[in-house]
């Protein structure tokens, strides 16, 4: 999208910069810049209300689409879909110079990449569970979220919950979506319309997953087509495998809904945490088995001096692989036991 300059040089503020909106009369003292959008800058602002996220533009349409996306979404009962709604008002520059801003809840964490590659990619499974809940109700509303991508997904709490930032691409369904970034957008893959409907979404969240995986981001091949290129990404990485069924559902628009896949996703994860279970059995069973069988023979042990130091080096490294192993089943556990609990908590 093209930018506009001079915006950019009214909206370049310094911290301590007071806005005062002129109709609603709130100040607002700027401590840095948040981020710059296509449309606008976003700044982090101390207020009477503490701190807020503050949008200042001189594109007035691009202020009313989003307040009104963000008013929507507040009706949106039960959600988390977007910032909430602080003010709307104009702010005076000077005598010539009055530019349209709003208000919202500064939204504080690390976007959606960040937060992967600081915790961990078994985490991606309870966010993506919620962004899908997030995105059925938005569906059921009517509308499509368009520009879904890491940088517009934050990271707030504990507990961590997802929150969708950017507004600007929130389209009517059956609509053209009107805005989007190539990696996460089905029609640069050839993988489908630019016509704002669930499937479009759902393509976007598996490029989300493709993307955490392969946090550098590829171009599409010219000689190979996009369905085969992404494809053969689901099978370069030990996490999309294990999501391949859903993964390759979603790039193809088999979805029609954002529940549909949230459940096949919840069903993939609890096949996943049931196979997990017999293998460590089998090992404790092994273990019982070979600690029984030591127990039984110590004559021989003794006499055979070389056996037994053998044995003991054998039980040495059994044991740390116990320990290991342990670790990884309690962590595990921890981890299935939040995802529950935050599954349950935020859904
Ligand atoms: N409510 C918020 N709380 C915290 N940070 C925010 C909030 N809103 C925006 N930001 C930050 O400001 C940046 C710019 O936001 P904005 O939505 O205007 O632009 P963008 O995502 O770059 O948009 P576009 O895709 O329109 O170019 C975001 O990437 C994010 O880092």
């Amino acid at each position: 999208m093209k930018k506009n300059t001079t915006m950019n040089q009214v909206c370049n503020l310094s911290s301590g910069t007071i806005v005062n909106g002129k109709w609603n009369g709130e100040n607002y003292t700027v401590i840095r810049l948040l981020g710059k959008g296509a449309t606008g800058n976003v700044y982090l602002a101390d207020s009477k209300k503490g701190k807020v996220a503050l949008k200042l533009s001189e594109n007035s349409m691009a202020i009313t689409s989003e307040v009104n996306v963000l008013k929507r979404f507040s009706k949106v009962q039960g959600t988390s879909l977007g910032p909430s709604l602080l003010d709307v008002d104009d702010w005076k520059v000077d005598s010539q110079k009055i530019l349209p801003f709003y208000v919202m809840e500064y939204v504080q964490g690390n976007n959606f990449l960040e937060f992967i590659q600081e915790r961990g990619i078994v985490w991606a499974d309870v966010l993506i569970l919620q962004l899908l809940s997030n995105l059925e109700k938005l569906h059921q509303q009517g509308w499509v979220f368009g520009d879904l991508k890491p940088e517009n997904l934050l990271i707030s709490g504990p507990p961590p919950k997802i929150r969708c930032i950017d507004v600007g691409g929130t389209t009517q369904q059956g609509r053209s979506i009107k805005e989007f970034t190539e990696f996460f957008d089905r029609g640069y893959w050839g993988l489908g319309t630019r016509k704002a409907e669930p499937s479009y979404d759902l393509f976007s969240v598996a490029m989300v997953l493709i993307n955490a995986s392969f946090p550098k981001r590829f171009t599409k091949k010219v000689d190979v087509d996009g369905k085969t290129q992404l494809f053969e990404r689901i099978e370069q990485h030990p996490y999309l495998l294990k999501h391949k069924q859903v993964l390759q559902k979603a790039l193809l628009g088999k979805y029609t809904s954002a529940l549909e896949m949230k459940t096949d996703f919840v069903h993939l994860l609890s096949v996943e945490t049931n196979k997990a279970k017999p293998r460590t059995q089998t090992y404790k069973t092994q273990m019982a088995t070979a600690n029984k069988a030591k127990s039984q023979s110590p004559k021989s042990a003794n006499s055979q001096a070389n056996q037994t130091r053998k044995q003991a080096k054998k039980t040495k490294r059994r044991k740390k692989t116990s320990g290991i192993l342990e670790t990884i089943i309690i962590i595990l556990g921890v981890f299935i036991i939040y995802s529950l609990y935050a599954y349950h908590y935020l859904m």
